[in-house]
């Protein structure tokens, strides 16, 4: 278990302070695959790296399986970071050694004896995939080979967690898929929790069972991923997740003194997704439905939607209508004054 607590980084550069990280809180369970998202500058990468200590906080606490990280001495701290694995957006691998040489690297270090790193690199390379590039060098290898190098070095000492920063910015589309599921894979397989920094939705969409959302250096929304892509509560969120939720055409007219008509956006996920909510509302009440705009979106195994419609009919029709749609798992926003 990962147990942030007040945590707080300032650099201090030429007399100068930048306050990175703000009274963090955040606690991530073991096995969790979390994510941390947030825009260029938002402090993502020195809360990752706080967790490690590659850099020291300023105040606060991090602890790790119980361990207090920040009082650690430096013999313990080596001992505590076999067990934190990490993988960054440019690899990090060595150049002038192989794969072999590279995943070894870690085990070398520990002290490991030769014969128990050759048999633990063949495994490594059979869990990423990777057996037939063993004696290649990097520069041989495509960017979701370098990557799985990188896993691979990562998962040598058997960690109990991964820290993954930026770790498919990198690639493209399909090179990042394979990469995500063999972390989710991974998580699988053995447990280990997985810590992701990102700044692409798509990461956190696919891979993450909860996600907080990081501006300037603070955590403004945190939850599981479902909750908050069915409903994001920041301007930060709804930014990121603007691909997803429907906005309002501005060619869409909106006469506020018309009580006959509204314009809602509708939120649904899973099972509300599947039913006929809107054909039902329609025939058991006395309204008209205009659909603006929307689409539905599959976050892991569940289905988020969203859809902007014109709904219309008498006052107390209209209302009837949303409570209706509201009784059946909706979620409703009116996006014009009314009624509601
Ligand atoms: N070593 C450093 N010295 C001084 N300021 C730093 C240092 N590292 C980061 N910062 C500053 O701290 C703030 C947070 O930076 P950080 O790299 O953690 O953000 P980020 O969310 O990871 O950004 P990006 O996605 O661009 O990597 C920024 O204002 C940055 O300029």
């Amino acid at each position: 278990m990962i147990e942030i607590k007040n945590l707080s980084k300032v650099y201090s550069t030429s007399g100068k302070d930048v306050v990175a990280l703000k009274d963090i809180n955040l606690t991530i369970s073991d096995g969790e695959i979390y994510g941390i998202m947030g825009l260029s500058g938002a402090g993502k990468s020195s809360l990752i790296r706080c967790i490690n200590m590659l850099e020291k906080p300023t105040s606060g606490s991090i602890l790790i399986n119980g361990v207090e990280m920040t009082k650690l001495k430096p013999k313990e701290l080596r001992n505590m970071r076999k067990k934190i694995g990490m993988i960054f957006q440019h690899f990090n691998l060595l150049m002038n050694s192989t794969v072999y040489e590279n995943i070894a690297f870690p085990l070398k270090i520990s002290k490991v004896s030769d014969s128990v790193i050759k048999k633990r690199v063949d495994e490594l390379l059979d869990v990423v995939d990777l057996k037939d590039k063993k004696y290649a060098y990097p520069s041989q290898l495509s960017g979701g080979q370098k990557q799985r190098v990188g896993i691979a070095r990562a998962l040598a000492n058997n960690p109990d967690i991964i820290l993954s920063d930026e770790a498919t910015s990198a690639l493209d589309p399909t090179t990042t898929e394979s990469i995500l599921n063999l972390l989710k894979n991974i998580n699988k397989q053995y447990g280990i929790t997985i810590v992701v920094i990102t700044h692409e939705m798509s990461v956190i969409r696919n891979l993450c069972d909860k996600v907080a959302v990081l501006e300037d250096g603070r955590i403004i929304e945190e939850g599981n991923v479902i909750d908050i892509f069915s409903n994001p509560s920041t301007e930060t969120s709804k930014r990121f997740l603007k691909d997803m939720i429907a906005e309002l055409p501005p060619d869409i007219l909106l006469d506020d003194e018309n009580p006959n008509e509204e314009i809602l956006r509708l939120s649904f996920f899973d099972s509300s997704s599947n039913q006929p909510v809107i054909s039902h509302m329609i025939k058991n009440f006395d309204v008209e439905v205009n659909i603006i705009s929307g689409n539905i979106e599959r976050v892991q195994n569940s289905q988020i939607g969203n859809l902007l419609i014109k709904i219309s009919g008498e006052e107390n029709s209209i209302k009837d209508a949303i409570k209706f749609l509201e009784n059946n798992g909706l979620r409703i926003e009116v996006l014009k004054n009314g009624i509601v």
